[in-house]
């Protein structure tokens, strides 16, 4: 069924929905426009299925919509989308926002349509995104195999004397030369940087004795990858050595864990518990995953709390870490698919390489 007709079936307890761009829109419509910023372009959709697209004028020749509303940069948008709204009779009830529009547009939205309710888009979107279909999951396989490709393209590069800047940008260029952009900036940590899982990365040379975290994905088609490799560089500093084993056997342990039916928080407590176990607990300092798809993070988060049943079709990262201050850190990530089991869609090597 066309995802659009899915959403407005769910939209059962909602009046109408207001859909700026963004991952929600390109599921729903395949409308992806580039740098509308300020500009407001609007989807505005009724319960009936009616829909009136309000767009700038300078996407005229780009975007195609049954009924579209075009308005100049000398025009007041909100004068347009007064009367849009009024010709699809939204005038009260409760009503689904984009969850990332902006403020500014929120607030003037807001004034117009008083006796409205606001709800997340994501509240009905969610449910339809967590579980992939064929085509997605193969999007997804073709931006993990990009993935593991760039990989091994950088680590046969010799990184040392580099810094981490250096090496996050020749890791961008090599995923935008395969895949349409990268779906995060890349993460480069060096030395004891790597014991900050967020590291950005800065002016610091790689040197020899660093354990570095590389952690970076491709957008393929809208779809994200997002993978975690840890090497060594030179040799093998003894202790990480040992926390790179506990890693490892702790996202292999969150993988075997992967079956339809099991609660999210299960595959985050294997990991966890094993890491706990070995004395590093404190040092797992985040979840062991999140969903993937359009969004980077998306649900289904793979945390402690999280009481989701997974079911086939969904799709996520385990990424197990562990963060010594003044030491450093490791992490080990890979992509995976529910299909009864796991199935890994990342699949670079995970014994610990020394370049
Ligand atoms: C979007 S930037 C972070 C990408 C990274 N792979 C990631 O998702 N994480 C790194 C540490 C934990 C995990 C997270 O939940 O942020």
């Amino acid at each position: 069924m066309d995802r659009m007709k899915k959403f407005l079936e769910a939209l059962e307890e909602y009046d109408g929905a207001l859909i700026t761009p963004g991952s929600n829109l390109y599921y729903l419509t395949g409308m992806a426009p580039q740098a509308t910023e300020e500009r407001l372009f609007l989807l505005v959709v009724n319960k009936n299925g009616e829909s009136v697209l309000i767009a700038p004028k300078l996407y005229e020749n780009e975007v195609e919509w049954e009924n579209v509303v075009f308005w100049g940069d000398d025009e007041d948008p909100y004068e347009v989308l007064e009367r849009v709204l009024s010709s699809l009779n939204l005038k009260s009830g409760r009503i689904l926002v984009e969850d990332t529009m902006r403020a500014s547009f929120l607030i003037r939205i807001e004034q117009l349509l008083e006796g409205y309710t606001f709800y997340p888009l994501s509240a009905v979107t969610k449910e339809m995104r967590m579980r992939k279909g064929e085509k997605e999951i193969r999007l997804m396989k073709k931006a993990a195999e990009i993935a593991d490709k760039v990989f091994y393209e950088i680590i046969n590069r010799d990184l040392v004397g580099k810094t981490e800047k250096q090496v996050a940008l020749e890791i961008e260029f090599l995923i935008r030369e395969l895949a349409d952009g990268v779906s995060f900036s890349p993460i480069v940590a060096s030395g004891k940087n790597a014991a900050n899982p967020h590291h950005s990365p800065g002016e610091r040379k790689i040197r020899r004795g660093d354990f570095v975290i590389l952690d970076f994905g491709a957008r393929y088609k809208g779809y994200c990858s997002d993978i975690t490799r840890t090497v060594a560089i030179g040799y093998a500093n003894e202790k990480l050595k040992e926390i790179y084993e506990i890693v490892k056997e702790a996202q292999e342990r969150a993988f075997q864990s992967v079956r339809e039916g099991i609660k999210a928080k299960e595959v985050d407590m294997a990991a966890r518990n094993y890491i706990a176990s070995k004395g590093y607990g404190e040092y797992f300092i985040h979840r062991t995953g999140h969903g993937l798809g359009l969004e980077i993070h998306e649900e289904p988060y793979i945390s402690q709390t999280n009481e989701r049943v997974l079911e086939n079709g969904m799709t996520f990262t385990i990424e197990p870490g562990i963060y010594v201050p003044n030491l450093g850190g490791v992490r080990i990530e890979d992509d995976v698919v529910v299909e009864k089991k796991g199935k890994r869609l990342t699949n670079a090597e995970r014994e610990l390489i020394i370049l």
